[in-house]
């Protein structure tokens, strides 16, 4: 496997750099990570026993792939920075929202490797979810090794550009909404006088089987929904105040909103 550089050491560089240390697809000595502050690198290197630096120009010299995992806003200064570093045989992986395949050619150059991804931070405890797309300079070797990397700390789908927009409110931001619910299902048992932290465990462990029965069961959700709603039992008595109170419709529209502003910020 080829040696792999992180420019951006914070929430998501970190789930991808502890999901691939975890996995034990690279050695660790094989990453590098660069961050503006001392106490990032300080902690990606006792976290996962990676290397560190700085200076991101170091970052792309000693990697054959680089993750430009940095916010959005600092992304075009940061390859303004390193872009005389890129060489034709390195692969550019990108993670930002609202950075386009295109918008990244006109930095680097149209003939540099790049491939764009969404992916998310579940990938920390190997059940990320990425959407991988690349552009007309990866080859099919190529294309693979940046699987294996997703892989190895989760699901990916290849995709066309198009859809990352929806990427992004289904599964990039997500976690933030379920953890949301989590929160939210946790204060209903606490209010019923469960203890907090057994009231996550209920709550969590519930919601991952959940998700589990949709990934396995084959059945569709609503499905799965009905076989918990007894006639006349509790369920039915949660799920019509579910309904009353629009959950499904705001949750349509609160991915919407990520999807538009995802949009949004691929125009500027
Ligand atoms: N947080 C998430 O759940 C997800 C984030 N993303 C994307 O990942 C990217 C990073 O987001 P987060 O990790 O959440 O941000 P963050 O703020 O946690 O991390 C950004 C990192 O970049 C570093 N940095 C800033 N300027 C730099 C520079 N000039 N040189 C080197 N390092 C620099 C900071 O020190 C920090 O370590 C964004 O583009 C975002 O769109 C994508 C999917 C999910
Ligand atoms: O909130 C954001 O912009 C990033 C992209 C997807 C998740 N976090």
């Amino acid at each position: 496997m080829k040696s792999i550089g992180f420019i951006g050491a914070g929430n998501m560089a970190s789930a991808i750099i502890g999901g691939i240390v975890k996995s034990n697809l690279i050695s660790s000595k094989k990453i590098i990570a660069s961050a503006l502050s001392d106490s990032t690198l300080e902690r990606v290197s006792k976290n996962f026993g990676i290397n560190t630096t700085k200076n991101s120009k170091d970052v792309v010299k000693n990697s054959d792939i680089v993750f430009i995992s940095v916010k959005p806003n600092v992304y075009d200064s940061v390859l303004e920075e390193v872009k005389e570093l890129i060489t034709d045989d390195k692969i550019i992986v990108t993670i930002a929202a609202g950075k386009t395949i295109k918008s990244v050619e006109n930095v680097i150059g149209c003939d540099k490797k790049i491939v764009r991804t969404m992916p998310n931070t579940p990938a920390l405890v190997n059940e990320g979810m990425t959407a991988i797309c690349p552009n007309k300079n990866i080859n099919d070797e190529e294309l693979n090794e940046v699987i294996s990397i997703f892989n190895s700390f989760g699901k990916y789908e290849i995709v066309k550009e198009g859809l990352i927009d929806a990427v992004i409110g289904v599964s990039g931001s997500s976690p933030a909404y379920v953890f949301m619910f989590i929160e939210a299902l946790a204060d209903g048992a606490v209010k019923a006088g469960m203890p907090r932290t057994q009231a996550y465990k209920f709550a969590s462990q519930s919601v991952m089987g959940s998700a589990k029965m949709v990934l396995e069961s084959e059945k569709h959700p609503g499905e799965l929904k009905d076989m918990v709603c007894s006639p006349g039992g509790t369920t039915i008595e949660a799920v019509a105040v579910l309904e009353e109170n629009n959950m499904r419709a705001s949750i349509i529209k609160a991915v919407t909103a990520a999807v538009d502003k995802s949009k949004e910020m691929s125009n500027k």
